[in-house]
């Protein structure tokens, strides 16, 4: 069964923590929280400072994924705000290994990401580095948009390459999640979706939480 991190992008931005608490009840598995800095992706969201305010009101794992220029100038605050893993996208750093290190030494777990359009070589090298790796389905900036189909290769290509190495990361998936595209994304070797407006748009996200378990057990 996929584990599902809710994203709060397409959660009620003047009351998140009902949003929260409903997502903790409902089963979820960690709290996917979109930074955004409008030069990475064309978009602004959330900073450090919702991190420090979202951290006493659940025991979720916060999952912070950073779409922002030169991630190294803040990961160590992102931290110390309460997040437990923090990734960050390969094509927003030169120093990539690096910034993963400094996660670490932050005390927090260290993700990978890599955009639709970047390949997996460009990850080799910081795989035994990592707790997680993310690879978008969608391109970053937007919630709501369509599951690029041509992406389910590279994630069974990733999941190849942590069998043949023996690596213990969790492969998480981003964009376009709902319960069709959930169920070829594990097929494919994912073990952690993020979904933002399958549950965060429904009514009923609690059972959306469910339909996306569901299909992949
Ligand atoms: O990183 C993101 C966008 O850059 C979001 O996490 C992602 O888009 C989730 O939204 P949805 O499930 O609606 O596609
Ligand atoms: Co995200």
């Amino acid at each position: 069964m996929i584990k599902v991190a809710p994203s709060i992008l397409s959660a009620n931005f003047a009351n998140l923590q009902p949003d929260v608490e409903l997502v903790e009840r409902a089963g979820a598995d960690a709290l996917h929280i979109d930074v955004m800095d409008g030069q990475f992706v064309p978009n602004l969201s959330f900073g450090m400072s919702t991190v420090a305010a979202i951290r006493p009101i659940t025991s979720l794992t916060l999952d912070c994924h950073l779409m922002i220029v030169e991630p190294e100038r803040f990961v160590t605050q992102f931290a110390q705000a309460g997040a437990d893993l923090i990734g960050v996208h390969v094509e927003s750093t030169r120093h990539i290994y690096h910034v993963l290190q400094l996660i670490k030494q932050a005390g927090a777990k260290a993700e990978v990401v890599v955009n639709p359009g970047t390949p997996l070589s460009m990850i080799e090298e910081v795989l035994p580095l990592v707790d997680q790796v993310l690879i978008m389905t969608v391109n970053p900036g937007f919630g709501g948009q369509h599951f690029l189909t041509p992406m389910v290769d590279k994630i069974r290509a990733l999941a190849q390459l942590k069998q043949q190495h023996g690596y213990q990361f969790e492969i998480e998936v981003d964009g376009g999640i709902n319960d069709q595209t959930v169920k070829t994304v594990y097929d494919a070797g994912a073990t952690v979706a993020v979904a933002g407006s399958y549950v965060y748009g429904s009514d009923d996200p609690s059972q959306r939480i469910q339909d996306l378990k569901v299909a992949t057990n």
